[in-house]
């Protein structure tokens, strides 16, 4: 018998077989698939994937290899990745390390010679499947429970000040101050506000309004993030008081975290939008936007007589932004930093950036 043999053990009884990429311990985690064709190293350094098995519907991956510059936080944060194939020889244009380096350096356990294809049919048939990748071939039990404490393990523990001048000696005169809460940032939303002239301080997802406060920032964005939304129910009021204060900008999680803090309510989707290619109307010019997304939840309602819902997906008619009618708040379920996928969705910065400038325009209550 071949010594890499290994084995997805999931919730629904099913037993796949496939091949260990470097030899590790087993792992437990939610079944999840993303469809994205590239981007595969922006999908394993995004901490949402946190306690996740995330499963590559295109089959070959590592073929341009990874580098320095695409990692969306500071390791991954994935519990396990399913793949068809590996690439061993990346193409070396931009790839500083291959799929195999990458895993041996995190220690992520990475299974191959899966049909993924069939594996993301089971997924979707039943939604919330979990699954255990082992070694082991009779194992039975995987997890069930919902790990509730995801976010604690991936925001920072201290803040971090991010400007176009690291030493903050030439700050540009009326750039912009944005505090980011950090439920598990992709550093491309960091990138964003950087390239737009902003500086940046992240800080740790319980940060009191006072905090913030003593920052003095002129807006807020509270950012991506992995697991349940009402798992962090402790942290609304706080949530709400800070965007009821600031101008507030929320992107995925953090758009779930506005809506359950100002009364809306959210659901579980069927089997998730994970992929490069979500197609999301703006309900006011009638355009359609290729979106970036990665999300389990998403808002089912809001009260729409203070909050106009802005954005739908085309596929679903899922709500996929939200803006407050008097208050300046602007909240999507995509990803307008994009990383990976299209950035037919930037505007979304820039729709925030005006809202700190015109800020008499939108006052706060
Ligand atoms: N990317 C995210 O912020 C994901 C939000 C949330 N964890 C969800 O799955 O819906």
């Amino acid at each position: 018998m071949e010594e890499n043999i290994c084995y997805l053990h999931l919730s629904t009884g099913d037993r796949l077989q496939g091949k260990w990429l470097h030899q590790v311990e087993g792992t437990e985690g939610e079944m999840v698939f993303n469809t994205a064709m590239t981007g595969y190293q922006e999908v394993m350094t995004d901490p949402s994937y946190a306690g996740q098995i995330v499963t590559m519907t295109y089959p070959l991956i590592g073929n341009y290899g990874f580098n320095d510059i695409d990692q969306e936080s500071i390791r991954p944060f994935l519990s396990g990745l399913i793949i068809a194939h590996p690439c061993k020889a990346p193409d070396p244009s931009h790839s500083q390390y291959t799929l195999y380096e990458m895993a041996t350096k995190y220690n992520i356990p990475v299974m191959y010679d899966i049909d993924t294809r069939a594996l993301t049919t089971i997924i979707r048939k039943h939604g919330e499947v979990y699954g255990k990748m082992t070694t082991n071939k009779d194992e039975t039990t995987c997890i069930q429970v919902k790990d509730k404490n995801l976010v604690e393990k991936v925001s920072v523990t201290k803040r971090i000040f991010y400007s176009t001048d690291a030493n903050f000696n030439h700050l540009i005169p009326n750039e912009k101050h944005i505090v980011v809460l950090d439920f598990g940032y992709k550093h491309s939303i960091v990138k964003t506000l950087l390239e737009l002239g902003c500086h940046v301080t992240v800080l740790p997802y319980q940060s009191s309004i006072q905090t913030v406060k003593s920052l003095k920032p002129d807006g807020v964005v509270l950012s991506n993030g992995p697991g349940d939304p009402k798992d962090l129910d402790y942290l609304l009021e706080n949530i709400n008081q800070i965007t009821n204060y600031y101008p507030s900008l929320g992107i995925c999680l953090g758009h779930q975290l506005i809506a359950l803090a100002h009364g809306g309510k959210t659901d579980r989707l069927p089997f998730g939008h994970r992929g490069s290619n979500h197609p999301v109307k703006d309900l006011k010019t009638g355009k359609v936007w290729i979106t970036s997304q990665n999300h389990g939840y998403v808002i089912e309602s809001i009260d729409e007589k203070n909050w106009e819902i802005t954005h739908k997906n085309v596929n679903d008619q899922s709500i996929e932004g939200i803006a407050h009618r008097s208050k300046p708040i602007l909240s999507v379920q995509f990803h307008p930093e994009a990383h990976p996928g299209p950035a037919d969705a930037s505007s979304i910065f820039l729709n925030f950036i005006n809202l700190l400038t015109n800020k008499g325009e939108k006052q706060h209550a």
